[in-house]
Formats: C-alpha cells, structure tokens, sequence
C-alpha cells in the first residue's frame, strides 16, 4: 500500500507525528524520504534535513540514494543538535537514523510534541539481522512505521535484510554494493 498523507494536512495541530522508514539496504528508504521531503517542500513547509556525520560515503552535506536522488541535509554529531531547529521549521527529515546516540528517539518526541511532522529512515537491522541503535525504541513510538523491501539479488524475492561480503565483524563499516548484498530470509540465513 502505498503511504497516505492525507491525514497530514491538519497544520494548525499542536502536535506533530513520527515517522519511521526502515528497511534493509537498498530498500529505498531514502528515496522514501526524499519523496515525503518534496511533497512538504510543495505545500510550501519550512524543512530541514539531519543525517549523522559519520555518514560520508558520498556527499559530506547532501544525502544521496543509490539510485542518485538528492537533497541538501545538515550533518550533525549529537542527536540534542537536530532540536536548535528554526522556528519557522515544520517538518524535519533524518536519514541513517541507526547511526545517531541513543538519545534521537527523545529528540524526536520533543519535536513532535512542539508539532513538528518528524520522518525518520534507517535501517532497522546490522548485517547479523539484530535490531539496529535507536530504531527499534523510534518503531515503538512512532505514529507510522513503513517497512520497505529490496530485492534479493540471489532469488529476487521481497529482501529485508543487508548481508555483508566483507569479513569485518565491527557493527560500523559504511559501503554500498561491494560490501553488502539485500538477501531474503531464506538467502541470508542459508549463506
Ligand atoms: N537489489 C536491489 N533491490 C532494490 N533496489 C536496488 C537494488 N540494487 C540497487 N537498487 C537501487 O537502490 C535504490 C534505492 O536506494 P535508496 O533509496 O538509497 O535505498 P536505501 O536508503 O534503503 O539504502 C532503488 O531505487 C534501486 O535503483
Ligand atoms: C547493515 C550495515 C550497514 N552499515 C552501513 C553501510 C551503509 O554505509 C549504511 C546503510 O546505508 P543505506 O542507506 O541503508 O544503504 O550503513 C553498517 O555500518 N553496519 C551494518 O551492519
Ligand atoms: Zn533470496
């Protein structure tokens, strides 16, 4: 089903909502984001856009989907930095959430009670299929959850999982096509 924001239309609410994308890799998460970002920006919706600083892989400001969507974002350290938000802002994106401090999904409540629309993508597993930083808590107490698919580039079934190549064992290890594969259940736990 294709995600409504028909119900997003009341501006004078006082309070806001949270929205989580997740996904494995390749999912289009981001892509989803973007999508949601543009449409605000043609309601003529003052956004802003995080992203955590450790994630470089291909613009140090904007974030980039792997099919090369952009959108200008401001990468931030901490988690409390998204809250010194303009006061005229209304709604707020934030991409590879898995990567911010325990602290986000606080942060994002504080935003939506202020009445802040809040949408948040990341992926809500590491490559060993555990549940992944403050997604699991942002899951639990968000409005709207999206789970979104890749497809297993082994079978081509639904993937909800990021299975990586590369022998590291450490939970950080940023990387695209050549160090991750989307695999179903069935090809990531048969590898
Ligand atoms: N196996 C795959 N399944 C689905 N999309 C893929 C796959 N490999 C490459 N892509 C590309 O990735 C895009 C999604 O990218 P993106 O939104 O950045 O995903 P995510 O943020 O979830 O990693 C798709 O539109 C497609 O062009
Ligand atoms: C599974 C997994 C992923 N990562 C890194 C790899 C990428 O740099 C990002 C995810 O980007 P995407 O927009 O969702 O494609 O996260 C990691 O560091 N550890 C992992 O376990
Ligand atoms: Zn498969």
């Amino acid at each position: 089903m294709l995600f409504s924001e028909d119900r997003l239309v009341r501006r004078d609410a006082s309070y806001g909502s949270i929205e989580v994308i997740c996904g494995s890799m390749f999912s289009g998460k981001t892509e989803e984001l973007i999508r949601r970002i543009r449409r605000a920006q043609f309601a003529r919706l003052d956004v802003e856009i995080f992203k955590p600083t450790v994630d470089t892989r291909y613009h140090h400001r904007d974030i980039i989907s792997h099919d090369s969507s952009h959108i200008s974002s401001t990468p931030v350290e901490h988690s409390s930095t998204i809250l010194r938000l303009g006061s005229t802002t209304r709604v707020v994106g934030i991409d590879e959430a898995q990567f911010f401090d325990d602290g986000l999904p606080d942060v994002c409540n504080e935003l939506a009670n202020r009445g802040l629309r809040v949408i948040v993508a990341g992926l809500d597993m590491d490559f060993k299929g555990r549940p992944f930083g403050p997604i699991p808590a942002l899951l639990a107490i968000a409005e709207h959850v999206t789970k979104v698919h890749a497809v297993c580039v082994r079978c081509g079934a639904p993937a909800n999982y990021s299975y990586r190549l590369a022998g590291d064992q450490q939970k950080l290890l940023l990387g695209e096509k050549e160090s991750y594969e989307p695999r179903c259940r069935a090809c990531f736990f048969s590898a």
